[in-house]
């Protein structure tokens, strides 16, 4: 199955996750690496997760029966959810609630009954590169994963917050689209070429240049 890649913005919006073995473990690492306002409901929940979430968003010993109201509302409180339980029945009915209320969910065993799925991501400072194999094969896009770590160097999340403070100056200060994309497009191949950020007189140069032209 292939998959259309979207970014998405989840900084302290609800994330639930069922289960809280060691797939749920990865996904709140990842989740947490952006912010979400994650809360884990399982049986059982592993110290992995216990160390890095406040006890006020652990909910252990879930019994559904007696607790199923409890699991919808919070269901319908989450942008997005994780079905990550070992019990096939139990994601499948966290699936089934998910896609009622037209909630995106990752069912862990189930790649036809998730609505979304989980990239492989490599993490330069604020730039973020996800992997999909578009084969079901986890395999492939962890080695992917790792000959990009090995070729995208630290330095570039340091153009990358230059580069967004300059295109704010840009955008502020010059009204000619045409000259916007010269400075921010000279800009960005110079500063790759150097292999560091720009400092002040070259970006007056390269604003003085596209003046001239
Ligand atoms: C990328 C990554 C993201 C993440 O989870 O954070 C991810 N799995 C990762 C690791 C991993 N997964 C598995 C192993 C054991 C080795 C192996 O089986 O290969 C390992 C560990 C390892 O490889 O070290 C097994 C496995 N995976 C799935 C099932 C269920 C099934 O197949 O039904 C089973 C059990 C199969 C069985 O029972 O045997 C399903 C999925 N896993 C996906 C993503 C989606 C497809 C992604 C794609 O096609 O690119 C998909 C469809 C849904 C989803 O989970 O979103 C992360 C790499 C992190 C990194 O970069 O290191
Ligand atoms: N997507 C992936 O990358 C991936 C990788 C490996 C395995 N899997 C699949 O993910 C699932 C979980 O794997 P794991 O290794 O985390 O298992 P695990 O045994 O480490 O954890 C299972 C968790 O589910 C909880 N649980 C079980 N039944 C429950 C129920 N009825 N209600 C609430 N909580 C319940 C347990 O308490 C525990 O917290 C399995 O189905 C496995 O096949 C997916």
């Amino acid at each position: 199955m292939m998959y259309f890649p979207v970014f998405t913005q989840i900084e302290g919006k609800r994330c639930l996750i069922m289960g809280g073995g060691k797939v749920a473990a990865r996904k709140v690492h990842t989740l947490l690496q952006y912010g979400a306002d994650i809360v884990v409901i399982a049986k059982k929940v592993c110290d992995e997760i216990k160390e890095v979430l406040p006890e006020k968003s652990i909910f252990e010993d879930f019994i559904k029966n007696a607790e199923s109201d409890f699991l919808e509302k919070e269901i319908q409180k989450a942008v997005l959810v994780v079905a990550a339980t070992s019990s096939r029945e139990e994601n499948h009915r966290v699936a089934e609630l998910c896609h009622a209320y037209h909630i995106l969910v990752n069912v862990a065993d189930s790649e036809a009954e998730s609505s979304f799925i989980f990239p492989s991501v490599v993490r330069k400072g604020n730039i973020s590169i996800g992997i999909n194999s578009g084969t079901g094969s986890p395999a492939v896009s962890k080695q992917i994963r790792c000959q990009i770590e090995k070729a995208v160097p630290d330095y570039y999340a340091d153009i990358a917050i230059f580069m967004g403070e300059l295109r704010q100056y840009v955008k502020a200060n010059f009204e000619e689209e045409a000259m916007r994309r010269y400075i921010l497009k000279t800009a960005a191949a110079k500063a790759f070429s150097k292999e560091r950020v720009l400092t002040e007189n070259e970006i007056k140069e390269i604003i003085r240049q596209g003046q001239n032209d």
